[in-house]
């Protein structure tokens, strides 16, 4: 979807209302009946948006969506060009990956990391070749969508390569120049097509790099998504509020609840296993020498948890879900 005259009369009703980016997906269509979904963080931003109740109408296929809660319009846009939307100024919010915004170069404020689109961007070269060390590649084809963050990694191999290289009778050796060249998708194909000695690319599973007969030998950089802000927002006191709310959805992401039972004099130790974000909920049970524990405990390591409390003595464990959070 383009922007077009509806949403153009959109638009000259926004004035009032803080701008807020969000990465677009697409149905890209291969065939009259084959069509993949793009765009790897729109789920996710829509999950957040609702556990924030930031809610809104999207007519079909319409760019802009106006909230209907708060004085919010959503601009869908693809990921890479939101930093440069929020850093010009006039959308205050955006959300996209820690990688869009340092290939960007654009001075936006990053506040807080979502956790989610989590990927590597690497330097991959064919799984049989003669490379095995990026060092072998200064001087050499590369072939990315990330020219700027792949640029900035090679020039700092050649200005290591040629220090390390001895000047001949006083002469200092001219440094090797590699040659970066830009492709906006299927990086993947350009070793096989034979344009690239090796191509720098985002890895999650690393499906698509074993595919085309790849191994990753280094990282470039690590991302995940992130909720960026602009220099100089238009409302303020709304971004304040926003930002608390989705802090507070992330956060209950992160932890659950874990309540447990325990023979008082087990406590002390009990504590230590699940000491809370500020302090456990300790309260009485009705039964003599025995207490109820109530803790936020990390997701990640709840398994560990309960196998420590049970092997301290606390029984009937629990463990809820925390639907939203202001700690
Ligand atoms: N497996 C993945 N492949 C690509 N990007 C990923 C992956 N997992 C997470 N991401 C994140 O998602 C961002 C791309 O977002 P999105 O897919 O919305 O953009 P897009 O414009 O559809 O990109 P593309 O056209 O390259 O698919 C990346 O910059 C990265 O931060
Ligand atoms: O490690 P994986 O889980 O396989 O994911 C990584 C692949 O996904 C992205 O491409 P995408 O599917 O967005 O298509 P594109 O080549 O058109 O950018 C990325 O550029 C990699 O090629």
């Amino acid at each position: 979807m383009h922007f077009g005259v509806r949403e153009m009369d959109l638009v000259n009703h926004l004035n009032d209302r803080l701008l807020f980016a969000v990465p677009k997906s697409e149905f890209q269509d291969f065939h009259r009946f084959y069509s993949v979904q793009k765009g790897r963080l729109y789920q996710q931003c829509l999950e957040l948006l609702k556990g924030a109740d930031i809610q809104f109408n999207r007519s079909n296929r319409l760019d802009i969506a106006l909230c209907t809660n708060l004085p919010i319009a959503l601009v869908f846009l693809p990921a890479a060009d939101i930093p440069r939307f929020v850093g010009e100024g006039r959308v205050s919010l955006g959300i996209t990956g820690q990688d869009q915004v340092a290939e960007s170069n654009i001075d936006v404020r990053e506040i807080i990391d979502l956790g989610f689109g989590s990927c590597k961007l690497q330097v991959e070269v064919p799984e049989n070749g003669a490379f095995s060390d990026p060092r072998q590649l200064v001087g050499k084809s590369i072939v990315t969508s990330f020219t700027s963050l792949t640029e900035q990694y090679f020039r700092k191999l050649e200005a290591e390569a040629a220090n390390a290289e001895p000047a001949v009778n006083g002469n200092e050796k001219k440094p090797l120049k590699t040659v970066i060249k830009y492709v906006g998708g299927s990086v993947e194909a350009a070793c096989a097509l034979g344009i690239a000695d090796a191509v720098v690319d985002l890895v999650e599973s690393g499906e698509t790099m074993r595919a085309a007969g790849l191994k990753a030998i280094e990282t470039v950089f690590e991302t995940s998504a992130v909720l960026i802000g602009s220099q100089h927002p238009t409302h303020p006191d709304l971004l304040d509020i926003i930002v608390s709310r989705i802090k507070g959805v992330i956060a209950a992401g992160k932890y659950v609840l874990c309540n447990y039972n325990c023979p008082r004099d087990k406590l002390n130790v009990v504590i230590t296993i699940t000491p809370g974000h500020r302090a456990p909920t300790v309260s009485p049970l009705e039964e003599e020498g025995w207490v109820a524990v109530s803790s936020m405990v990390e997701k990640k390591r709840i398994a560990e948890v309960m196998d420590r409390l049970q092997a301290a003595g606390a029984e009937d464990i629990l463990v809820f879900n925390i639907s939203n959070s202001r700690v």
